[in-house]
């Protein structure tokens, strides 16, 4: 079994939810990056998506984009980032989830890539613009390698294709709660709960929602209908003010450690 999907059953058995941080990899330098996934996993993270700096970042919010130019800048490569990811994975021991277009992976040759990220532990990938229609060209290597391909589903998506694409994966569903970019949101669409609930009950696996969210209300309300959530922009920001009492405080309700 996958430590992803291993995650996911230890916290059904302790009824917990999961929380998942996104990171900009290579913002404040790639040197931090080990530094910042061990903060949060002792902060109570289930597992961390970890992002790949790209020129044109389609579904990013201004948040997440300037942190993936700031990591531009400072010169982070995927191959830099996978590098630091393998000395991570000696030290952190919950799974580690990789968010990258579709073009840096092109680049970097696709068997490559899947060999690589292999070998430094990677348990999954986000890949936003890669269709279920065009999976063939990657999913049968990642497979081969024990990685999960994490797909997204979003309010614009049928209820149908929603069934066709939730039926594929093993780690988790993540449901993308707006018609829209990531970034930091205080009001959902009014119908958004039905919306996770239907997804919800279509899905075979946990369904972990994502974009927007950035407080404990936030979570409290939206973890009434999923299993988990994703916290992206409010995470950049907090690591980007240096300002990590307040993350400790966002992520404490799933710090065992405090319980
Ligand atoms: O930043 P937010 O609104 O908290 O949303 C999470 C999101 O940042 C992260 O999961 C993510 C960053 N870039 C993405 C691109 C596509 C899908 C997901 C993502």
């Amino acid at each position: 079994m996958n430590r992803l999907e291993q995650s996911f059953e230890l916290l059904n058995e302790n009824d917990g939810k999961a929380f998942v941080p996104y990171l900009m990899a290579g913002d404040g330098g790639l040197e931090c990056l080990v530094d910042r996934l061990l903060l949060l996993e002792k902060f109570g993270a289930t597992a961390i998506e970890v992002g790949v700096p790209f020129s044109d970042p389609v579904a990013d919010g201004p948040i997440i984009q300037n942190a993936g130019i700031r990591a531009l800048k400072s010169r982070t490569t995927l191959k830099g980032i996978i590098t630091e990811l393998a000395k991570a994975r000696e030290l952190v021991t919950i799974p580690i989830i990789l968010m990258t277009y579709l073009n840096p992976i092109y680049a970097y040759g696709i068997g490559a890539f899947v060999q690589d990220i292999q070998n430094a532990g990677v348990d999954g990938c986000i890949i936003p613009d890669l269709p279920i229609e065009e999976e063939d060209m990657l999913v049968p290597q990642l497979a081969e390698a024990q990685i999960e391909l994490i797909r997204l589903v979003t309010p614009a998506t049928p209820l149908e294709r929603i069934k066709q694409i939730a039926g594929r994966g093993k780690g988790f569903l993540y449901m993308v709660t707006v018609k829209g970019i990531t970034g930091t949101r205080n009001l959902f669409q009014h119908d958004l709960n039905q919306f996770l609930r239907a997804v919800k009950e279509l899905s075979p696996i946990p369904v972990l929602a994502g974009f927007g969210i950035s407080s404990q209300e936030q979570i409290n309300e939206l973890t009434k209908y999923c299993d988990g959530v994703v916290v992206g922009s409010r995470i950049v920001e907090l690591f980007e003010k240096n300002n990590l009492s307040e993350m400790e405080i966002l992520m404490s309700i799933f710090n065992k450690n405090h319980k």
